[in-house]
């Protein structure tokens, strides 16, 4: 049986002000499919409407039109409950700006997802958050928070959190923007190895065009179309 591509979508329009007189469309009817285990980069100008894409995909937005399926699922008729539980189960999220929550640990901030978002136990939380927080490099500093870790480490606890879901996918967004090229190339490996060993999907987009070199797939939006994809 062939399994449902993790991305789908189909004619995907995103217009802001809808129904006002400037109403403007920055997706222009995209058709992209992303199987499990691919590892692709979207690219492309800036204000070509990756962001747009990517926070749509995530369900953190919906589309004006057209079709969005994630792992499977037609998202036009769920209710903002259902979204959210489907974000939840399935997405994992590496953004620049990594949203950590500065008054916790780097341990409570890899727990407390996995405690808030699926019920488990405090203990359970704590031994899968420890593994993965060894396996970026970091269980020295666990105890930590976020403001005594340099840049790159709080990536990698960003990393850990978003792995600690287990999601079927990841989606990152300049995830080594504001990082040196040799901790950037070690997020990267450290997202590469994760989509190996758990043949989660990953669509990162970058600027880095070192970066996108090194993805099996480049997908480029320029004025909010896909203009080239490569490797698909
Ligand atoms: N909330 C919003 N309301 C109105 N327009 C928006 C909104 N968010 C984004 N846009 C517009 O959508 C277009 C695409 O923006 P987006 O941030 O997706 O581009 P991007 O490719 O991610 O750019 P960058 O590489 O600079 O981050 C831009 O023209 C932007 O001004």
């Amino acid at each position: 049986m062939s399994e449902a591509p993790v991305i789908q979508l189909e004619g995907l329009t995103k217009a802001y002000n809808v129904g006002t007189p400037v109403e403007t469309e920055v997706l222009h009817g995209l058709d992209l499919s992303l199987a499990q285990g691919e590892f692709a980069a979207l690219i492309g100008p800036s204000g070509s409407g990756k962001s747009t894409l990517l926070n749509i995909i995530g369900l953190l937005e919906r589309p004006t039109g057209g079709r969005l399926s994630i792992a499977g699922r037609d998202t036009a008729s769920l209710s903002e409950a259902e979204i959210t539980a489907l974000r939840g189960r399935s997405i994992g999220f590496v953004f620049q700006f990594h949203h950590l929550l500065p008054a916790f640990s780097a341990l409570e901030n890899v727990t407390l997802p996995a405690i808030i978002a699926r019920g488990v136990s405090d203990d359970e939380a704590e031994a899968t958050a420890l593994q993965l927080l060894d396996a970026v490099g970091l269980k020295a500093h666990a105890h930590k928070k976020p403001g005594e870790l340099s840049g790159g480490q709080q990536q990698r606890v960003a990393i850990a959190r978003a792995l600690a879901l287990k999601p079927r996918l990841i989606l990152a967004d300049e995830p080594t923007g504001n990082l040196d090229t040799h901790t950037a190339d070690d997020i990267f490996a450290l997202l590469r190895a994760f989509n190996r060993d758990t043949r989660c999907a990953c669509l990162i987009v970058t600027h880095d065009p070192r970066l996108a070199a090194r993805c099996d797939r480049v997908v480029q939006l320029v004025d909010g179309r896909i203009a080239e994809d490569r490797g698909a």
